[in-house]
């Protein structure tokens, strides 16, 4: 038994490979595929991740203006305790994320449901990126804060 086989479990996304070559033990991110000789520490980073988003829009909102509302005029707080009331009829699936993003995200997104897409590192403001890279699939994030107002996030894929 080598010392490999018996050490902790490896983190998520990852898996142990053995060189065809060199007979060398190395590591593949699964989701990158990219491989390296460290074990690693922490979860392998997804490289591109995939996010629904519902954003309330406050008066101190970059661009407080949207398809749902011409003038916005709600306060931060006041959007936050909106945010909060979705949340918690996601939690308690009294209503779909898909359904309140749909009827009041801010977003030009909640056409499609929220849905933002694939996006790697880099493209997102860096508030947003923080949370939706911390996330596991399914996961709902808590209320997050940028400049285009405030968002959950939920993580697809
Ligand atoms: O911040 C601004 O100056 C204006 N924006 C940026 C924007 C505007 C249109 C389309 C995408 C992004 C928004 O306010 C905004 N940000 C978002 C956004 C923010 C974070 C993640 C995804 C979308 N959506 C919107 C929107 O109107 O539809």
């Amino acid at each position: 038994m080598s010392s490999q086989e018996n050490e902790a479990p490896l983190p998520e996304g990852w898996e142990m490979r053995t060189s065809r070559s060199t007979g060398m033990t190395y590591f593949l991110n699964m989701y990158t595929k990219k491989s390296q000789w460290e074990r690693p520490e922490a979860p392998a980073d997804p490289g591109e991740i995939r996010c629904s988003h519902l954003l309330v829009k406050h008066a101190e909102s970059r661009r407080p203006s949207s398809w749902r509302e011409e003038n916005i005029t709600r306060t931060k707080e006041e959007a936050l305790e909106l945010l909060k009331g979705y949340r918690k009829q996601i939690v308690a699936s009294d209503a779909t994320f898909t359904d309140l993003a749909s009827k009041y995200s801010d977003c030009s997104s909640a056409k499609r449901g929220g849905d933002l897409g694939l996006f790697g590192r880099g493209q997102m403001q860096a508030p947003f990126e923080e949370e939706a890279f911390k996330l596991k699939v399914g996961q709902l994030s808590r209320p997050v804060e940028t400049d285009s107002g405030v968002h959950i996030i939920l993580r697809t894929a």
